[in-house]
């Protein structure tokens, strides 16, 4: 990874089937049969209308340190089946300890706004190696996404005021902190209070104390000063430990000295109460004190509703410290993220010639889990105003179509529904290069810039799009000809299926 927290290998961080199944495509000759994968999610987070792409960077780590240990294949070696026999004969093991990536890997960059169904990352590559790589894509890719739209959808409510995260203490051990600290940056945090995140991933870091300090001295003014007295420079006063309008009157008593001395009282901290009716009462206090410029943090299980709804009655707070909500992504704890099969390099005829792809799908009842078939792009379609649509098209096409050519969409749940784009219409193919054979060709831009780039991108879209109450879909649809080969595959499989 490129913070490393590990001592050991991450390349068994898969499933087993994963390593099963690149047994099975290796004993039977087709480990280096030529496929391509792609990793996407069919339905936004939290019931909202869009999703922030994030964990890239990490896989790009992943990929990088790939390589299977000698402790790794030891590990391996003692795996056996029902018979009690090794899973997997030496020769497939010798085969593992010398595999090198080759894969070539494009992906949508970190901090991008994502829809369903579009390719987050594409993978092209020997058959066996993409497989390997399911698991550990969609571990990395889901989390993170999940948590940048969260900070996203935070940052959207807290408008300007500042927005902190203090979730480690309630996130799904060290790693879940970690990660959810990165991508809650991303997503719009300000800063957190993990201080090994702020070391690894360059984020800021801020902090106020706890009621434990408060409860250490024997009355809160006292506790106050000598807090004042230690870090004059950083002085934010958890003022609800007994009672919040006494605790905010006895931090104004510290805030004197404090101004006596040069320095300033930064803050005061409600965790408890109603956060409304006490921001208000406590502004009213420290205004009336001269102490115009000391902010109001707010913390005590937050998220993006009772922010909205806090800043609906008045509250006058402005820094929000979010913890357990957005790090466990509480109200919804998984992007529903998969990797499909798309294509297969069909058989070659003659060595001189590249053969064709046979493309693959995935049938189902239900139409939103059908898989779409293909060498995935995305295009995405702007106007001055922002963005206007995504067109998921095949790459073959792409090559066979002029740049003096319209393209047709077409909306996957209504056929009926269809949008031209002329040639003049400006757009983005969110898909880049990131591995050639299995070399890295990208440079993740640093994370303030990724932060940015979410800002910039939520800036694009429609407002309707933005709202948390039934949210107005996102344009996403197939481009014409490949709306219409994923139509011809679906009554081909299905054909073959009746008979
Ligand atoms: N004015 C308000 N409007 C909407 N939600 C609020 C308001 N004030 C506080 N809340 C939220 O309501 C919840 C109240 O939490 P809780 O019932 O635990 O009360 P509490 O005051 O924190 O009690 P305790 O002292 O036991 O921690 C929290 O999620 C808090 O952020
Ligand atoms: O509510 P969250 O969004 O998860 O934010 C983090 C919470 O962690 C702290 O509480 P805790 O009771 O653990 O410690 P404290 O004594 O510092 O309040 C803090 O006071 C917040 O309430
Ligand atoms: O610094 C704080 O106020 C803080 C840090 C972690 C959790 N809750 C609060």
């Amino acid at each position: 990874m490129t913070n490393k927290l590990y001592d050991t290998s991450l390349s068994l961080l898969t499933d087993l089937y994963q390593i099963t199944m690149a047994y099975g495509y290796w004993k039977s000759g087709t480990a280096e049969k030529e496929a391509v994968f792609n990793l996407y999610f069919r339905k936004h987070p939290f019931s909202g209308g869009f999703t922030i792409a994030c964990g890239l960077t990490n896989v790009i780590g992943y990929i990088n340190n790939f390589s299977l240990s000698k402790k790794d294949l030891r590990y391996l070696r003692t795996l056996t089946g029902n018979d009690g026999q090794p899973l997997f004969e030496e020769a497939f093991l010798d085969y593992l300890a010398n595999l090198k990536l080759t894969c070539d890997i494009e992906a949508i960059p970190e901090g991008t706004v994502v829809f369903p169904n579009e390719p987050l990352v594409r993978v092209r590559g020997p058959i066996l190696q993409c497989q390997l790589l399911e698991t550990p894509l969609l571990n990395l890719i889901n989390f993170e996404s999940l948590v940048a739209t969260k900070a996203a959808r935070l940052r959207l409510v807290a408008e300007n005021d500042t927005l902190l995260e203090f979730g480690l203490r309630r996130a799904q051990g060290i790693d879940g902190g970690m990660t959810a600290s990165r991508a809650a940056y991303i997503g719009g945090c300000d800063a957190t209070s993990n201080v090994l995140a702020g070391k690894l991933y360059d984020i800021p870091v801020r902090g106020t104390h706890a009621h434990s300090w408060v409860m250490s001295f024997a009355d809160e003014l006292e506790a106050f000063q000598t807090y004042a007295d230690v870090l004059p420079n950083n002085v934010t006063l958890l003022v609800d430990t007994y009672d919040t309008l006494q605790g905010v009157r006895n931090a104004i008593e510290a805030g004197r000295t404090l101004v006596q001395k040069g320095y300033k009282l930064a803050g005061i901290r409600l965790d408890s109460g109603d956060l409304a009716y006490l921001s208000i009462e406590a502004r009213k206090l420290l205004d009336e004190a001269g102490f115009t410029d000391t902010a109001i943090v707010a913390s005590n299980d937050l998220d993006e509703t009772i922010i909205n709804s806090l800043k609906q009655q008045g509250a006058k707070i402005n820094i929000w410290g979010v913890g357990t909500k957005l790090v466990t992504a509480y109200d919804q704890p998984a992007l529903g993220g998969v990797y499909k099969l798309a294509a297969l390099r069909q058989e070659s005829i003659s060595p001189d010639e590249e053969s064709g792809w046979d493309y693959k799908m995935k049938l189902s009842e239900q139409a939103i889990k059908i898989s779409t078939p293909g060498i995935q792009q995305v295009r995405r379609f702007r106007n001055e105003r922002g963005f206007v649509a995504d067109m998921i098209v095949d790459e073959n096409s792409l090559n066979d179509t002029d740049s003096t050519t319209s393209m047709t969409m077409i909306d996957p749940l209504d056929f009926t529904k269809r949008r031209t784009f002329d040639a003049k219409q400006e757009f983005d193919d969110l898909l880049v290069p990131v591995f050639r054979r299995g070399t890295c060709v990208y440079t993740s831009p640093d994370i303030h810039s990724i932060r940015a780039r979410v800002q910039e991108q939520l800036a694009n879209l429609h407002p309707g799009v933005k709202r948390f109450v039934n949210p107005h879909t996102y344009p996403v649809g197939l481009e014409k000809q490949l709306h219409e080969l994923k139509t011809e595959l679906i009554l081909k499989l299905r054909e073959r299926n009746e008979q």
